[in-house]
Formats: C-alpha cells, sequence, structure tokens
C-alpha cells in the first residue's frame, strides 16, 4: 500500500486554557474520501485549520504527501495542491458563478488577476466552465454569487477549489444548508473526484447521509481527542460514537 497522503501525528491545541485538541493522530490514504465527525466543539475545524495551516499546533506534526507542512504558511499548500472550503463562504458576492471559479485559477495562472478576469486563455475558460457544470452550475454561469442560495454558493466554492488542480482537496462541512437533491449532487461528485481523478477528500461534516454514504473511513472526535475509527459500517455499530453522539449532538446524527 502507498503511503498516506496526510498523517496528522499527535497535534495538540490550546487556546489560553482549553485544550482545543488534544494529541490526535490519524492518517488519510491516497485517493480516499475520509470524513471527520464529532459533536460541536470536539476540535474538528481546528484539526482542519491546522492541516490548511490556518492554526499553528502547539505540538505535533503534520506531512502532506510525506512533506513536513507543520510550519508551512497557509499561502504555499496551493502550490502544493491543497484547496479548501470554509465553513462560512468566502466568494466574491460582487463577481459571477464564472468570475469566481476563475479567480481559483490563479496558482497556477501565468495571468495577472485582473488579466485572468478579463482575458482568461481558452484552456482555462474550459477548465472553468467544465468546473461550473460538474458542480451543476451550468445556468447560473453569469449569476453574481451573492444572488445564489447558501447551497448553490457552496456548490460554487467547491468549484473554486478544485479550479486550483488539487490533490488535496479539504471542505469545511460542505453539506450544511443544503438541499436532499444538493446533498445528492455533492455525494455524486465526491465519489467521482476520488474515484476518477484520485483527489484525496478531507471532510468535516455532520450530515451523516452524506458522511455515511461517501466516506471509505472516518475518525471520530470527541473533546479534542479521537474516540474512534472506522469504515462508515464499523462507526455506526460503535457504542462509544453512540454515546457521544447521544450525549451532546443528537440533533445532528
Ligand atoms: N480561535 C479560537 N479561540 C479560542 N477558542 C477556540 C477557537 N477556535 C475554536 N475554539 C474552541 O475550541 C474548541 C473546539 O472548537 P472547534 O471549532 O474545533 O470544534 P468543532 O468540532 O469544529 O465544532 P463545530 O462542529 O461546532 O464546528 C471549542 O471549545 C471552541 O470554542
Amino acid at each position: 500500500m502507498s503511503a498516506p497522503f496526510v498523517e496528522v501525528d499527535g497535534i495538540t491545541v490550546r487556546f489560553g486554557g482549553l485544550m482545543a485538541v488534544n494529541n490526535l493522530s490519524f492518517q488519510v490514504e491516497r485517493g480516499t474520501i475520509h470524513a471527520l465527525i464529532g459533536p460541536n466543539g470536539a476540535g474538528k475545524s481546528t484539526t482542519f485549520n491546522c492541516i490548511s495551516r490556518y492554526y499553528q499546533p502547539t505540538a505535533g506534526r503534520v506531512r502532506i504527501d510525506g512533506l513536513d507542512v507543520t510550519h508551512f504558511r497557509p499561502s504555499r499548500m496551493a502550490g502544493l495542491g491543497v484547496a479548501r472550503t470554509f465553513q462560512n463562504l468566502e466568494l466574491f458576492g460582487e463577481l459571477s458563478v464564472r468570475e469566481n471559479v476563475l479567480l481559483g485559477c490563479h496558482a497556477h495562472s501565468a495571468n495577472t488577476l485582473g488579466g485572468l478576469l478579463r482575458r482568461p486563455d481558452g484552456a482555462t475558460r474550459d477548465l472553468v466552465d467544465n468546473l461550473i457544470e460538474r458542480v451543476g452550475l451550468t445556468h447560473d454561469r453569469e449569476t453574481r454569487a451573492n444572488e445564489l442560495d447558501f447551497g448553490h454558493q457552496k456548490l460554487l466554492e467547491i468549484a473554486r477549489a478544485l479550479a486550483l488542480k488539487p490533490r488535496l482537496l479539504l471542505l469545511d462541512e460542505p453539506a450544511a444548508g443544503l438541499r436532499n437533491t444538493d446533498i445528492e449532487n455533492l455525494d455524486r461528485l465526491l465519489t467521482e473526484l476520488a474515484q476518477r481523478d484520485g483527489i484525496t477528500v478531507l471532510l468535516v461534516e455532520h450530515v451523516m447521509q452524506l458522511v455515511m454514504s461517501i466516506s471509505n473511513r472516518i475518525t471520530v472526535m470527541s473533546f479534542g481527542e479521537k474516540l474512534a475509527e472506522g469504515t462508515p459500517k464499523e462507526i455506526g455499530e460503535n457504542p462509544k460514537v453512540i454515546e457521544a453522539y447521544l450525549g451532546k449532538g443528537a440533533a445532528h446524527v
């Protein structure tokens, strides 16, 4: 078996007196979908932010494709093929769907931002159109991002992240606020990204319907620590996991 694509090795994150993540280790295999779940406040987003380098762990290491990135700046991550989406959307609301995705191409384009928006080359235009189609937003190509409903804005964020041509896609609650049909589209899209395109996907998610359907492996966190890890079936049957959810986050299960 090849080396894991993401290695989280004993990370700890303290915010003042609060231990948000405590000596957490897990690995994400290449080309798989791995979910990080757990009740509210378990430390999922903090872990995610350590991997994408928005937070600095107090201790421990993060490796991506064998490279120790623990002290890398977030801006270096795009160059390594790491793209992420945010729990609270970070789109350019006044720009169109097409323009938002175009901006995502900047990391691998020789063009300036302005040039990219005004005069994208043919290959970039094709890539953008293809990504918009893949997330199902073709009819909204020229719609301003802030005119889309929340679910479609989330799909747009994924298209923009894909414009980076990532090897690792980090998704923070991609299904939150989505309607059932959008969740089904997301299920199909993420499965295809992993299986057809070989992209490694790590997602933090509360929507169990999606997590159980698409994940190859699930890591469960509770109070900053790893509570369990396994296949969706193993996690669904794990009494410790059921108790953690019934104790705190039952509404999400
Ligand atoms: N920047 C911060 N400063 C101080 N405390 C923080 C910060 N970020 C997170 N925390 C705290 O760390 C703990 C873990 O938070 P985190 O957001 O990682 O949990 P989570 O599992 O992602 O929760 P949710 O599912 O609600 O998003 C919580 O107690 C939270 O209040």
